[in-house]
């Protein structure tokens, strides 16, 4: 698949938004590409990890024994490249903030694994992964991405091959273009990290609750639940 063919993938799913972006590293920016909804027709999202797997040197797919990815976003690429290659694909996830293996996952000691994003921007977040793969017991021997946005310059600390490559500004929220500022900002992913006073007002509302179960909007949520019960875990 050329760049071209990936952008037009991205175009048939209205997944390339422009406006005014918070990114999960908190930067600006006037273009946002959205995966989530790239993939959501699984017809395309197995157009989109079989041509990434075609990318992957042949060493590294035979090597790879298990497909390890950051949800929530690297989730549904992830299964998919599993699919692709051949090969077991689970996530990681940061239930208190850092990623960690949960659901009965299981790493074997010295597995070779193949780190699936959707987008790499700082590479923050692939980074962690790959961190957390390691303590898990496996050894990240690639990384791969559907859109490497980083500029090219961002190093995972292992070999990373992506779908497509786009220049997109970023800016920091102190340093905007007047043409950006004049736009509404929204977040188009997870809401976490991306405003500092909102994650400072949700911490501070954490606190005075004795567990996130107990948070209010957490209550809110339970009690709104149509039918008997509801899950008593939530
Ligand atoms: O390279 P980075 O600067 O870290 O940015 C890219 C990350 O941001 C998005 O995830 P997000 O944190 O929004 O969470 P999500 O996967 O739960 O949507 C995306 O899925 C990548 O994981
Ligand atoms: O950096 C991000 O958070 C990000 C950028 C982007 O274009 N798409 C996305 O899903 N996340
Ligand atoms: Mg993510």
């Amino acid at each position: 698949m050329t760049e071209d063919e990936v952008l037009a993938e991205f175009r048939a799913a209205d997944a390339l938004l422009e406006g005014h972006f918070i990114l999960s590293s908190g930067l600006r920016s006037p273009r946002y590409l959205q995966c989530a909804r790239l993939l959501m027709d699984p017809a395309r999202a197995e157009r989109i990890a079989v041509a990434l797997a075609d990318r992957l040197p042949q060493a590294t797919r035979d090597a790879i024994d298990i497909v390890v990815s950051p949800a929530m976003g690297g989730v549904i690429i992830g299964h998919e490249m599993g699919r692709a290659l051949g090969k077991p694909a689970v996530f990681v996830e940061r239930p208190e903030g850092s990623f960690e293996l949960r659901r009965g996952f299981r790493i074997d000691p010295g597995a070779k694994v193949l780190m699936v994003e959707d987008v790499v921007t700082t590479g923050l977040s692939s980074r962690e992964a790959i961190r957390a793969i390691g303590e898990a017991g496996g050894e990240v021997i690639a990384a791969a991405s559907i859109v490497d946005r980083s500029g090219g310059g961002v190093d995972l600390g292992v070999p990373y091959t992506s779908l497509i490559r786009i220049d997109v500004p970023t800016y920091e929220a102190d340093s905007l273009p007047p043409e950006l500022e004049a736009i509404p900002r929204s977040s188009p992913g997870a809401a976490r990290r991306r405003d500092g006073r909102a994650a400072l007002q949700f911490a501070q509302a954490g606190r005075q609750h004795r567990s996130r179960r107990d948070h209010p909007e957490r209550a809110r949520r339970r009690s709104s639940r149509p039918g008997p019960g509801g899950d008593p875990r939530r």
